[in-house]
This record gives C-alpha cells, structure tokens and sequence, in this order.
C-alpha cells in the first residue's frame, strides 16, 4: 500500500513544551492507525499540524503526493483531509443536516442538490438521518459525537482525523459508535483515530502509534504495542520490571 500521509522529523514547541519532536510516520492508503498517549502527550496538536491549524517549526508533511507542510488549512481540507474534534463544534444554532451541508459544499466542494445529497447520505452512514431538521444544539452527548462525524465525512476525506470521539459515552453507545467508524473505515476512508478509550481504539485500528511528549515512543500491532514493556511504563503508569 502506498502512503497517504508521509510525516517527516515533524517539530512543534510552545516555549518550553515540545509537542511534537522529530516525529516521523506514515499511513497507508485505506490504513486505521490509532494514536495513543498521556494527557498533554501533543496528540491533538498532532491534528493541529496535519489540518493547518498549527504551523510545524521543522519538517514535512506530504499527503496524496503533496508537500501540505506550508498550505492553508483550508487547502488542506479541499486536497480531502477532515477532522472531528475533540469538544464538539457544531454550528449550534443550524440544524443537523444544515451542519453537514456546510462541510459539503465548503469542504467537498459540491453544490445544489449534489450537495444536499451528499449532506443526507452522511446522515444516514451516522445514524443521524431522523435527526436531520433538529437544532445541532438540542442534540445528546452521542449524537453530537455522530455529528462531529457527519461533519468531518460531508466534506468528502481522503483522510479522516478523529480526536476522542469515544470519550464520555456509556458501553452501549462507544459500541454502536465503533461499528459506525468500522463502516467507514471498510467503505475505504483512512482513519487516524485519538482516542483514551483503549478498547474502542482496538477494536477499529490496525496499527498504533504511542506518542509521550511529542515523541514517538512505540509503534506497530496493536496488541503488541500494548504489551510493550515501554508502553506499559510510560503511558499505563506500570514499571517495566514490575
Ligand atoms: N496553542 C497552544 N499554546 C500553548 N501551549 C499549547 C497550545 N496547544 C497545546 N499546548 C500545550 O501542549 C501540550 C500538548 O497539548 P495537546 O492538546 O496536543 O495534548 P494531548 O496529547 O492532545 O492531550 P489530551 O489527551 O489531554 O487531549 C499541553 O501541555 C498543552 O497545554
């Protein structure tokens, strides 16, 4: 498989804190990596730098082909990379399908009716087409979760980045959430997924990634990533004798 995204001795610092140092990674065309690591391991500002909204001090970032490093977030965008965010951010005030209209003729591209059927297919990939007229606002926890992702997928990725999008649910719904990002993920989206909810993240990703203070500190098989005894250590809190 060729790479989608080809990250090279990528380097970001605010003052003294190095939220991303020397990083370096690839992910394949039609790959599910997850992203593990501590609170404040720069996993977030990872997308920040992937989407445009930070600027790398050092490095590349090549996707489909393209050095990204120095473009526009919103070139970004276009050229198919979406993100969902950690703290949703939906347009409140609009409704659920206004929402996924928005990314669909912003960030796809498409207009008109191709646009609005674009926006309502999202939906119903989501789980969210009986929702569509509701106010973004008056939406639950899990379907504002479903929306981030409606929101992000609307905009047509090659790439799609999620941050913690599991976080705060009950069993039920992180359950009926992974076999949404499993069917978008087998439909031929890439995925790179942050998330703390391990299991969520075992259940979807082919390979991990562990990053602690901007570094990367263990990568491979998922279940061999989480044996590692570094892995134990640095991000589970376990001594690697113990
Ligand atoms: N714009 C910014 N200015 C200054 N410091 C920042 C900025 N963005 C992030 N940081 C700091 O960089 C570090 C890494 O933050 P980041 O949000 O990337 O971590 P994270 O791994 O996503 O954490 P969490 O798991 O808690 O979401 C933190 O110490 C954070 O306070």
């Amino acid at each position: 498989m060729s790479a989608l995204l080809s990250i090279k001795d990528l380097q970001k610092s605010f003052g003294a804190v190095i939220v991303a140092d020397a990083s370096s990674f690839d992910v394949a065309q039609g790959e599910a990596v997850g992203i593990l690591g501590p609170n404040g391991a720069g996993k977030t500002s990872l997308f920040n730098l992937i989407t445009g909204a930070l600027r790398a001090d050092a490095g590349t970032i090549h996707f489909d082909d393209q050095d990204i490093t120095k473009i526009s977030a919103a070139a970004r965008c276009k050229l198919g990379v979406a993100r969902s965010f950690q703290i949703p951010q939906p347009f409140a005030g609009m409704t659920v399908f206004e929402n996924a209209l928005v990314g669909a003729t912003q960030g796809g591209g498409l207009r008109g009716r191709e646009a609005e059927v674009h926006a309502l297919d999202v939906l119903d990939e989501t789980g969210l087409a009986d929702k569509a007229n509701m106010r973004a606002g008056s939406l639950s926890l899990l379907e504002r979760k479903r929306l981030e992702l409606a929101r992000a997928l609307s905009a047509k990725p090659k790439l799609l980045l999620l941050d913690e999008i599991a976080g705060g649910l009950t069993d039920a719904e992180c359950g009926a959430l992974i076999d949404t990002i499993k069917r978008i993920h087998a439909n031929g989206t890439t995925i790179i997924w942050i998330e703390h909810v391990v299991h969520a993240l075992m259940a979807v990703a082919e390979r991990l990634i562990v990053i602690d203070f901007g570094r990367k500190i263990a990568e491979g098989e998922p279940k061999a990533v989480m044996d590692s005894p570094e892995v134990k250590e640095i991000y589970l809190g376990i001594a690697a004798d113990a």
